[in-house]
């Protein structure tokens, strides 16, 4: 898979954790969308939690479906599983139906892959807001399943946040992949050194000074700083009401 400056294969992200953490702007969304379209080309299908509906045009040009509160959760559900076929939940309204689409969903994938094992990426963009360090909800607890429990029944996930120090350390901990974007807060560089295999001072230089799309990856024990390509699906703005409207309303 071409990711950029460097490539990994469809065995190295299946059935896998990574996160995907760093500053607004610097570069998470492409760098995952790049993820995307690489493994839906490798026949790893992907369902896509998408706060913004940043993620809409590409998985349905990629011949995914595009899924809101309005549609059957298990309906959906059942057919991407039994079809391999990738989605994205359109999350933008950010009101109780959608979360109460989003669990369903969520649940009946986790059931139906106990009865049949099926590989598929889950990517929760915005991750703080879902699995938020210190809180506790009925989604928080089943993408938390899906992330610690999901190997073996083929389920890997994509945690991507802005606030790394705001998502569940249990689960970002567990990571196996870590693309490190850009950081230049006290706070989120804390959380870069607990990750990273290198003395904190290294840490405290390096990135900082990372430019838009580039990052530190992190597995296997190894570290490799890496610039991924630009995702051709840019197209869609995000509409400035969306974040007003995640304030006030609680999971
Ligand atoms: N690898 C890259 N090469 C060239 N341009 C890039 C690359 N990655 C990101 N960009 C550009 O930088 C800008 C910010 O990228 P992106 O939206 O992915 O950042 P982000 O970290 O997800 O920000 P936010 O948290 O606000 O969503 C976009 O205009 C994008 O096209």
């Amino acid at each position: 898979m071409d990711l950029g400056t460097f490539s990994l294969s469809r065995q190295d992200i299946a059935r896998k954790c990574i996160a995907v953490l760093g500053i607004r702007g610097s570069g998470k969304s492409n760098s995952s969308k790049v993820l995307i379209e690489e493994a839906i080309k490798e026949g790893l299908p992907v369902t896509v939690i998408d706060p913004d509906a940043e993620y809409v045009e590409l998985v349905n040009s990629l011949g995914g479906d595009v899924l809101t509160s309005k549609d059957d959760p298990l309906l959906t559900s059942s057919i991407h599983h039994k079809q391999g076929k990738s989605s994205v939940i359109d999350m933008s309204d950010w009101d109780v139906e959608s979360f109460a689409f989003l669990f369903k969903y969520l649940t009946n994938l986790w059931e139906l892959s106990k009865e049949e094992r099926k590989d598929r990426i889950i990517v929760v963009e915005e991750a703080h807001e879902f699995i938020p360090q210190g809180k506790v909800s009925g989604i928080s607890d089943v993408i938390t399943r899906l992330a610690l429990r999901g190997r073996k029944r083929g389920i890997g996930i994509v945690l991507i946040s802005q606030r790394s120090a705001k998502v569940n350390k249990d689960v970002l901990t567990q990571s196996e992949i870590y693309l490190l974007h850009k950081v230049v807060h006290p706070v989120d560089l804390k959380v870069y050194r607990e990750i990273l295999p290198m003395k904190p001072k290294e840490v405290d230089v390096l990135v900082p000074s990372l430019g838009v799309g580039e990052a530190i990856l992190y597995m296997e024990g190894k570290t490799q700083k890496v610039k991924f390509r630009q995702s051709p699906h840019q197209g869609y703005v995000v509409p400035a009401s969306s974040s007003q409207v995640r304030e006030e309303t609680t999971i």
